[in-house]
């Protein structure tokens, strides 16, 4: 008797993709032969991966690893996941705002600080780790309800709640380690932002609006960036830079929400996705021009060059790229959509590095 659990579609083989893209091992149990297949792919479980095909032998049975943490030691596995270190892309969300405020803080016709730069990102996956910890740990009873997320570790039980908790402060401690090596460092931010990841994830039980807090958490590496080479916050470069990240923000986590409308509805978790409903597409069209904006603001009173204007018209068609070709219906598109703003970030920062340098 074949007993398998497929990866999508199984129907047909096609081995040559198979060894090609996967690893897999191999154990002999039952008088069944079990595959363990490693995709190793940087897709999310509901991206590319899902349309590999592989080929299913006769007596074999397939257990689908669709992610590299799966070929970690089993008791990491959790963790890495709590982490979230197999989507990369909040690290760069955190890690940008600060990278774009160090860098408009560098003296006129310098490059930043690379040191700075380089402890905040090694900081940074910490950081972003313990706040995804943090949130997994409150939310924890609406992750079971919602489809996506039903099988985190603490909402599957693999994890638990203490043990969550001593990962988070864990990741924390280590992060505070790493940030002290950072210049003008100060416990008042770092509180700011412990603060800000703790109350976070109550926010969608209250209101529609839990992106415009995320709007001020995970844009906190604007204070902190440029406080970091200054000692100081200059309101006419900071308060437009940090509204710019704010709006970039609700934009992109609008379209993270839709990945979850229905399931949202149903466990009684509010959002913009929500709010905005018909007119999503409107509404984060005005985010994004706000955001574009902003950000020219900014770079004038910051007196970049040129490049810098160039590169944030680039910035813009990426938005606008993002707009006209969502599927919010799809949530693996909401989520390609989604991963893509690390290019957004990406043109901004290398339009400030050069609007620096040829001011
Ligand atoms: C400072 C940083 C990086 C914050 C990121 C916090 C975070 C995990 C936001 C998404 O939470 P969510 O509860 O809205 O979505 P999910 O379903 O992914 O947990
Ligand atoms: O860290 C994440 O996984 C993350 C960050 C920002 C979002 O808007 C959504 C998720
Ligand atoms: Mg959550």
């Amino acid at each position: 008797m074949l007993r398998h659990r497929p990866i999508l579609p199984t129907s047909f083989a096609n081995p040559s993709l198979f060894s090609r893209k996967t690893n897999s091992s191999t154990s002999h149990d039952s008088g069944y032969r079990t595959r363990v297949v490693c995709m190793s792919t940087t897709t999310s479980p509901v991206g590319k991966s899902d349309r590999k095909l592989i080929s299913v032998q006769p007596n074999e049975e397939v257990v689908k690893v669709s992610e590299w943490v799966d070929c970690l030691p089993e008791g990491l596995q959790p963790y890495a996941k709590l982490a979230r270190v197999e989507k990369p892309i909040g690290s760069w969300l955190l890690m940008f705002p600060f990278a774009w405020s160090a860098a408009l803080a560098a003296s006129t016709g310098s490059l930043p600080d690379f040191k700075t730069l380089a402890v905040f990102a090694c900081a940074c996956p910490l950081l972003r780790g313990a706040a995804c910890t943090i949130n997994d740990f409150l939310d924890r009873d609406f992750d079971k309800m919602v489809e996506r997320t039903k099988m985190r570790p603490m909402a599957s039980g693999a994890v638990t709640p203490f043990q969550g908790l001593c990962f988070f402060a864990f990741q924390m401690l280590l992060s505070h380690g790493i940030l002290l090596q950072i210049p003008n460092n100060s416990l008042m931010y770092e509180a700011l932002f412990l603060f800000l990841i703790c109350t976070y994830p109550l926010m969608k039980r209250m209101t529609y609006w839990p992106q415009a807090y995320l709007g001020f958490t995970i844009n906190w590496g604007i204070l902190y960036g440029w406080h970091a080479i200054k000692g100081s916050l200059q309101p006419s470069i900071v308060l437009p830079l940090f509204l710019s990240g704010y709006c970039w923000t609700i934009f992109y986590d609008t379209i993270y929400a839709n990945q979850d409308k229905e399931d949202d509805v149903k466990a009684g978790i509010k959002s913009t996705a929500l709010k905005f409903g018909e007119s999503t597409k409107e509404w984060i069209t005005g985010f994004a021009t706000a955001c574009i904006g902003s950000f020219a603001l900014a770079g004038y009173n910051a007196a970049l060059g040129w490049p810098f204007y160039a590169f944030l018209a680039a910035a813009a068609a990426q938005l606008a790229w993002q707009i006209g070709t969502a599927d919010l219906s799809s949530p693996a598109d909401c989520n390609r959509k989604f991963v893509s703003n690390k290019w957004f970030g990406a043109l901004i920062f290398s339009g400030i590095l050069l609007g620096k340098v040829f001011s």
